[in-house]
């Protein structure tokens, strides 16, 4: 859990006259939970939209695993090991929880329904989509259609179709958003989980979950990385507290 497997060097980036991101260095480690905070408008979901491709940077490069990234489309990005995870946009209502799963696994293979014919790859298919609802625990849900899921499984599931394509990286904005204390408590625990043998780069409002998931966090102000430490660092750290966090995070 050391060498950086995304990491910024420099990144700029502008809209017309508005500069946003302004000369970004960030170091994802292989295998760590890392949350970048900071307060609204800082630039979180553009630095999110450059690492994923919806955004070129001005300057600056972005690296994967030591390939540059930056300037890439997203379906390149995606295909290079970078997952985002978007609220519950890419699951099919229409369909139950574990068509959902065989579709994202064989995405991730290349095969289409028309094209099934040795059985000993669909089977694979099979076992790899029931290890994944185990995983998710949707067991029980297994084939009920996604539609009919609460609001916490559905992004379960949202999850798991990230997971499915096996990324490198995966990019979890918000993952909180909308949820109750019940269902943030449900899903911390699933991202602790599945984030065991993976790496996360997390955006989310609720410091507490921050605080209680991440293995380092990096804060955002104003477009400018001002510290990035452990969660006890980063609540202890001066600039930190006067900035955005406060003095009542550090009690
Ligand atoms: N496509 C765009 N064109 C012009 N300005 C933009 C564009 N996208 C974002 N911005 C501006 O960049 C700034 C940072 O926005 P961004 O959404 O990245 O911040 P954020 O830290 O994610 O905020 P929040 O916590 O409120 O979600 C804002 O002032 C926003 O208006």
């Amino acid at each position: 859990m050391s060498d950086p497997i995304l990491r910024l060097e420099g990144v700029h980036k502008s809209f017309g006259p508005a500069h946003i991101i302004r000369g970004v260095d960030l170091e994802v480690r292989r295998g760590e939970r890392h949350a970048v905070i900071g307060p609204n408008g800082a630039g979180k979901s553009t630095l999110f939209h450059l690492c994923s491709g919806e955004f070129a940077p001005s300057s600056g490069r972005i690296l994967l695993d030591g390939q540059e990234i930056g300037g890439m489309k997203p379906a390149e990005v995606n295909c290079r090991g970078l997952a985002r995870s978007f609220q519950i946009t890419n699951i099919f209502p229409g369909i139950s929880v574990f068509e959902n799963l065989r579709l994202a696994v064989m995405r991730k293979h290349g095969l289409q329904f028309t094209f099934w014919r040795r059985v000993s790859r669909l089977d694979n298919v099979t076992q790899e989509v029931e290890g994944l609802i185990e995983r998710l625990r949707l067991g029980h849900r297994a084939h009920t259609l996604a539609s009919q899921l609460s609001y916490s499984e559905q992004r379960s599931l949202e999850i798991g179709m990230t997971l499915a394509s096996d990324p490198k990286v995966i990019l979890l904005d918000e993952p909180m958003a909308g949820m109750s204390q019940e269902e943030t408590e449900y899903t911390v625990g699933l991202i602790r989980e599945i984030a065991e043998d993976r790496t996360l780069l997390i955006v989310e409002h609720d410091m507490s979950v921050v605080f209680s998931l991440a293995d380092r966090i990096s804060v955002l102000v104003y477009g400018e990385m001002i510290a990035t430490g452990t969660p006890k660092e980063i609540r202890e750290n001066p600039q930190v507290k006067e900035a955005y966090l406060g003095e009542e995070v550090a009690a």
